[in-house]
């Protein structure tokens, strides 16, 4: 059929103001034979009602399925009843297999099908597993020389893959091989899609499409109809949408650049960079979702994600449930990946910078074995009263025993020689304990005159190893080696370091006495026994310690017997036999949790010492690692980079830049520029997508209290925008900002600015930059982050300090 004259068709419900371009009506049959008369008048409800049918048919074909897994349970249930063990592995199996699937078809049900592609005929017409053609480009004659063209195969993309009952694609999972054109294909390069459409429906009901055409040029017909084309706005659409406290997946609108990453093969290390806004964050989570679609068997349970802020885990922990991936995926603040132990407090940029560093490697390495080493207690005497200054004794100077009825004595000397010949090499601390002990039961055997008196090597080692029973039997040598030798735990070492006369032992020549001071002091807060609050970076050392100490030396416990073992009788095959050093140490290592692939996001923070704490957790693993070094708040790039290289090991790497800012409209992104210039000269700023022509405001708060200029902004703002307002402040004015804006409702946040990572707001106050940025490089850029956070409308507040001009522009953001 020739085309028709292109006609303007209006209106939508939900965008009455759009008009579309609309090549061909479409006949009222519907383009695929299968639609029923549309209700609707306008092209774009004929099309709506075709997805409608689409969409029908695929909820009928789910809800088939959803049947079969549900008699899949009752039958499993019933074979369970049987009885006999290989019954009910079967049926575990089987319950495990069909509860999976039930509750991942639940999930999905909502919101599933979301695009769809329309493509020519493929060059070879090969199908994959997923039933739609394989090749990515066009036959030689899928188009006439008239510039005509069939579409040879439409695909619906959704967030999981459904086959109707003759095994033929009703949905194509977005991870699929079959789906990445949906993604990848633009107007220069277009492969075989002609047309790409985005679907808006909510519940069973479509709500919208949007088509974008990468073969302009052509004249396509869908079963002898040209194709209509509807709006163009689905990217924009999803990124004018207001925001809430949690992030939205962007599966229906991934873009090319991005899907690169996504699909990156996970072999070796996928290295991104990119602005503020750039995805980077949403990528990161698709990534988690692809890879455990390619190999679900590798990575169930094996992904790490790690986030700076215990804020930015709440905020994107519903993304990947929402992606279908549900308890798949370990994301955790850095603060929070050692069990057991919860940052809670933000340390000074100051001392940041101290525990962070790789130099504290050195101190630590010191710390764990000085550690053992109890100082001995002050001794204070007034108006002749004598007063020990600790409650615990100081470390004791003295072993006597009485063995073969003789006492025998090992001398302050002696006794340090020991520990120092025990503590050779680089092995954990507490593994060595069991080495400490028999250098001891040597000294006092050689003491003890008994050595000699066997030449007979059988009746020698006979008598020694009586003597050993002997002495190892008194309790004044159990007390004694606990109390010389006892078992560290990293809090107790941290604890110990918050002694400054120790500490400065510790760290000679490694920190200056200034530094020393400071860390001693920060490291008061952790309290005597170790339980008091910690900070982000103190969580690093412990980890840290945690390698340097080794676990416990514990007296091996009899395996505990496995039901399985039970009942094939390997209990009785397998040689019991005691745990080697080596063996114990290599089982250690392997019990902390390790993962097979680990994401880092916001990579650009990570301390030195925050590197080898995530690198210990991914040992074996393959890494994607996305970050921005012009938002990086740690000080020394180099020395990160260099843990972090051998966190990541020798395995390829493959780098990528986001380079289109989907956050900020242009107006923001323009302010935000004049930050980096300063904070990093000669870096790019990504290119915003779009603009609102609103441009940012500034207000001043010389003269006027800050509190009373930051609250009425912030309840302009609350009324200007549907959706989340958050105020930044320097990290010191947290709590203060609070009561500012205590009343407002839970629309609007206040946030330090190192909090601020990685959030974003419909609209932001960004109050005292110069006290953010605080007269540093490391400050800028954490100014920079914060003017970045901004989705519409962003206002600087300033005072002072930011010697704001008449318009209140801070000097700060001046050109
Ligand atoms: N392809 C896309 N379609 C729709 N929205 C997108 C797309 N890419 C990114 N966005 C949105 O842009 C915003 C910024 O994304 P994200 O937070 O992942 O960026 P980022 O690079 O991690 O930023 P930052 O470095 O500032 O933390 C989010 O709201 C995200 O949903």
């Amino acid at each position: 059929m020739a085309a028709q004259e292109a006609a303007v068709d209006a209106v939508d419900s939900a965008d009455p103001t759009r008009e579309e371009t609309v090549r061909e009506d479409r006949s009222r049959e519907g383009a695929e034979g299968r639609a029923p008369e549309p209700d609707g008048d306008t092209v774009r409800d004929r099309e709506i009602a075709i997805e409608q049918t689409h969409l029908d048919r695929v909820y009928r074909r789910l809800e088939e399925k959803i049947g079969d897994a549900e008699f899949l349970m009752r039958d499993a249930a019933k074979l369970g009843q049987v009885g006999t063990p290989g019954a009910l592995a079967e049926r575990d199996a089987q319950v495990f297999r069909a509860g999976a699937h039930l509750s991942r078809l639940n999930n999905e049900f909502e919101d599933f099908l979301f695009g769809r592609i329309d493509l020519l005929l493929g060059q070879d017409g090969k199908k994959g597993p997923d039933g739609a053609y394989t090749s990515v480009e066009p036959a030689e004659d899928a188009v006439r020389p008239d510039g005509s063209a069939e579409i040879a195969e439409t695909l619906h993309i959704g967030r999981i893959g459904v086959l109707d009952a003759e095994y033929a694609p009703l949905v194509i999972d977005w991870r699929a091989p079959a789906a990445a054109p949906f993604y990848r294909s633009t107007p220069v390069a277009p492969g075989r899609v002609v047309r790409r459409r985005v679907i808006r429906s909510k519940g069973r009901r479509v709500l919208g499409v949007e088509d974008d055409l990468m073969r302009p040029e052509l004249t396509a017909r869908l079963d002898g109809r040209e194709l209509p084309v509807i709006g163009d706005g689905a990217l924009m659409a999803a990124l004018g949408r207001a925001r809430s406290h949690t992030m939205r997946d962007i599966v229906s609108s991934i873009q090319a650049e991005q899907d690169l990453v996504i699909r990156a093969p996970a072999a070796s290390v996928t290295q991104v960079e990119g602005g503020p806004g750039t995805g980077k964050t949403a990528v990161a989570l698709h990534r988690a979702a692809y890879l455990l679609y390619q190999d679900r068997r590798r990575y169930a349970g094996g992904i790490l994600i790690v986030s700076p802020t215990p804020l930015l885990v709440a905020y994107t922990e519903g993304v990947l449930p929402s992606l279908g991936e549900e308890g798949q995926v370990a994301i955790r603040a850095v603060g929070h990946l050692v069990d057991g132990a919860e940052a809670t407090v933000y340390d000074e940029q100051a001392i940041a910078r101290i525990k962070g560093s790789a130099r504290m490697l050195k101190v630590l390495r010191k710390a764990a074995r000085g550690a053992l080493e109890r100082p001995r207690p002050t001794v204070t005497v007034q108006d002749g009263q004598l007063t020990l200054g600790e409650d615990t004794p100081g470390t004791p100077e003295r072993l006597r025993v009485v063995a073969f009825g003789r006492r025998l004595e090992l001398e302050t000397d002696e006794l340090r020689r020991i520990r120092n010949t025990a503590l050779g090499g680089t092995a954990p601390v507490n593994l060595l304990r069991p080495r400490a002990r028999r250098l001891l039961l040597d000294a006092l055997w050689s003491r003890s005159g008994a050595a000699g008196r066997h030449t007979d090597p059988e009746l020698a080692a006979e008598l020694r190893s009586s003597f050993d029973e002997d002495v190892t039997g008194e309790d004044s040598f159990r007390l004694f080696l606990d109390e010389w030798w006892p078992e560290l735990t990293p809090r107790a070492v941290l604890a110990a370091m918050a002694d400054e006369r120790r500490l400065s032992r510790w760290a000679r020549r490694v920190l200056n006495p200034g530094e020393v001071r400071r860390l001693a002091r920060s490291l008061k807060r952790v309290g005597p026994d170790g339980t008091g609050p910690l900070s982000v970076h103190d969580v690093a050392l412990l980890d840290e310690l945690h390698a340097l100490l080794g676990a416990p030396a514990r007296p091996r416990r009899k395996r505990e017997l496995d039901p399985l073992d039970q009942l094939t009788g390997l209990e009785e095959l397998m040689p019991q036999r005691e745990e080697s050093q080596r063996e114990r140490a290599e089982r250690l290592a392997a019990e902390r949790t390790e993962y097979a692939h680990v994401i880092v996001d916001e990579a650009q923070d990570l301390t030195p010492l925050q590197w080898r704490m995530i690198g210990r957790r991914g040992r074996h693993a393959t890494w994607t690692v996305v970050g921005d070094p012009a938002q990086s708040s740690w000080p020394e790039p180099e020395e990160a980079a260099e843990l972090r290289d051998e966190a990541l090991g020798s395995r390829p790497r493959r780098r990528f830049q986001l380079t289109v800012n989907y956050r900020n409209p242009a107006e923001i992104a323009e302010l935000a520029a004049k930050v980096l210039a300063r904070a990093m000269p000669g870096a790019e700023s990504p290119v915003a997508v779009r603009s609102t022509g609103v441009v940012p405001r500034f207000a001043c708060a010389v003269g006027r209290p800050l509190g009373e200029t930051v609250r009425a902004e912030a309840e302009r703002l609350l009324d200007r925008v549907d959706g989340t307002v958050g105020v930044v402040v320097a990290m010191n004015r947290r709590a203060e900002a609070a009561r500012w804006l205590a009343g407002l409702g839970d629309r609007v946040v206040a946030l330090g600015s190192l909090e601020a990572k990685g959030l974003e707001y419909d609209a932001t106050v960004v109050v005292c930059p110069a006290g953010i940025a605080d007269g540093t490089a490391v400050g800028l850029r954490v100014l920079y982050v914060a003017l970045t956070r901004a989705t519409q409308e962003l206002t600087v507040i300033s005072d002072g300090r930011d010697a704001p001009d008449a318009d209140g522009v801070p000097e700060l953001l001046r050109d």
